[in-house]
Formats: structure tokens, C-alpha cells, sequence
């Protein structure tokens, strides 16, 4: 098993230029995720939540401030498998079968598909998709797609997993599963989680701190902290207790400062 590593995004400004004009996408971001823990990140459309992963996976420089993972920069956890990404559009290769693609991170970093394939098998095991190994991409479902990515950004066993919107285009049913899902993928795993959503719920019901943004400019505007018991189960959607989190994340993100 990798070692834990923490992601620290210290004070990052960035701004862009649009047709000449200065626009503050970022604005003093701050923000430690601790090794092994799950952090969502919510916010209105356009606050800079993508943003900020670009950031922290060095596909993007920031105009100030920086972000490091297990104290390096990114690139470097990068070029050691330290990272999975998955984002809202599974992107997965078509004419990949599924596990060809769950392996495609290993590829890239030219290591031995061979050696890996009981890991490939575990992991089709834990998404839930076995006997669909052999199976091409447009033969799964939009659900099933997501699963492969979800797999795919755990084939290096990363210390840390960034996840865009994972779930943004399956529907509710689905997307709860996904939830139940996911949070049974990371208590196995272990590894410090990110995760952009919309969704409330979906961070309620997953991170253990919730840190809410607002826009114009992009900035962090309070962290919620969550604190019911792991595992959490289906049951929680329904809780009384969990409603009022709820509420507080959306007074949070209406501009209702957090206590
Ligand atoms: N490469 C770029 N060039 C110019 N502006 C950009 C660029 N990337 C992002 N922006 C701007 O920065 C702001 C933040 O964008 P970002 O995608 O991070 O928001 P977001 O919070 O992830 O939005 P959404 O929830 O809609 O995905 C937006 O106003 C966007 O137009």
C-alpha cells in the first residue's frame, strides 16, 4: 500500500484574461486535505472548483500561491502514480475493452500490465463489474462507464484521488448508488479524496469536511465539518440529523456565514 499523503493548496490566486479583460478566477484559496481524508468541494458554477484541480495537478500555474501533495509538487506525485483522476465524462478509449482501459494509467507510466492483472481483477471486482472484463465501452451503461473510470483512476493504487463531478450526468437513483459505491471503494482504499460536486447530498453523505466556495471572485467561504459515523449507510439520506447538515451547506453557499 502507497503512503498517505496529504494535499495542501496554500493561498492561490489565478486570473484569466478574457478578450483583454482581467477576470479573478481565484482568489486566496486555501485549503489541507489530511492524508487520508475526504474533502468535497462545492460551490456555485464558474466559483473555480475545476480550477483549482487543474491546479493541483499541475496542468495549469497559479499567479500565486502553490499546491502540494504529500509536500511535493504535483508533477512529481504525478510521475510516481500518486494521483487518480476522474472526472464527469468518463472518457473512456472505445475501442478499449474495460479492463484495457482500467489499465490505461499503467501504460501511460510504462509499467507492466502483467504484473498488475490481479490488481485489474480486484478492482473490477470492487466497481462491481465483473464478467464485463472483455466488454467495449458503448456496450455499458452510463452508470457502468463511470465505474470503469472510478476503477481506472485506482489502478496505481494512488495515496490521493481528485474527483470532477464523477456522477454530474447519472441520474438520482443512480447517482446514490454511485455514493454507497464510492464511500465503500474509499474506505478500502485509503486514499485522501477530493471531490467537486453540485450535490449536496452527495457531499454530505461522503466527505468528512465539506469546504464551500463562493464566486466572483473564487474564494472559500467556510468549511463544514461532518461528523456521522463510517460507514455510513443508505439510512443516513433520510436522517433527520443529516437534513440539517444539509440546510447548513446551503445557507453556506447563499452567503449565511458557517458557525
Ligand atoms: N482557460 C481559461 N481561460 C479563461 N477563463 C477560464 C479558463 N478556465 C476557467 N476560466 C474561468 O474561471 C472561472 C472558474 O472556472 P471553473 O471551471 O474552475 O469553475 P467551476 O466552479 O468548476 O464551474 P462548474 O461548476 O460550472 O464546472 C470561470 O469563470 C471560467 O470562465
Amino acid at each position: 500500500m502507497r503512503p498517505a499523503r496529504d494535499v495542501v493548496v496554500r493561498d492561490l490566486d489565478k486570473t484569466f484574461r478574457l478578450r483583454g479583460q482581467a477576470f479573478t478566477a481565484l482568489d486566496k484559496v486555501s485549503l489541507a486535505c489530511p492524508a487520508g481524508s475526504f474533502t468535497a468541494l462545492i460551490g456555485p458554477s464558474g466559483c473555480g472548483k475545476s480550477t483549482i484541480l487543474r491546479l493541483a495537478l499541475g496542468l495549469d500555474r497559479p499567479d500565486r500561491g502553490s499546491v502540494t501533495i504529500g509536500g511535493a509538487p504535483p508533477a512529481e506525485a504525478i510521475r510516481r502514480g500518486e494521483t487518480g483522476i476522474a472526472f464527469q465524462d468518463p472518457a473512456l478509449l472505445p475501442w478499449r475493452s474495460v479492463e484495457a482501459n482500467i489499465a490505461l494509467p499503467l501504460d501511460v507510466l510504462g509499467q507492466p500490465r502483467r504484473k498488475a492483472a490481479g490488481r485489474i481483477a480486484n478492482l473490477i471486482g470492487l466497481v462491481g463489474l465483473g464478467g464485463f472484463e472483455r466488454a467495449l465501452p458503448g456496450e455499458l451503461s452510463g452508470g457502468m462507464r463511470q465505474r470503469v473510470a472510478i476503477a481506472r483512476a485506482l489502478v496505481t493504487d494512488p495515496a490521493v484521488l481528485f474527483l470532477d463531478e464523477p456522477f454530474g450526468a447519472l441520474d438520482q437513483i443512480l447517482r446514490r448508488q454511485m455514493n454507497i459505491e464510492l464511500q465503500r471503494i474509499w474506505l478500502e482504499s485509503h486514499a485522501t479524496t477530493l471531490l467537486v460536486t453540485h450535490g449536496i447530498d452527495e457531499a454530505v453523505f461522503l466527505a468528512d469536511r465539506i469546504a464551500v466556495m463562493h464566486s466572483r471572485p473564487g474564494r472559500i467561504a467556510g468549511i463544514v465539518e461532518v461528523p456521522f459515523a463510517r460507514p455510513r449507510l443508505p439510512s443516513l439520506f433520510t436522517d433527520p440529523a443529516f437534513h440539517r447538515l444539509t440546510d447548513q451547506v446551503a445557507e453556506a453557499l447563499h452567503g449565511t456565514p458557517v458557525e
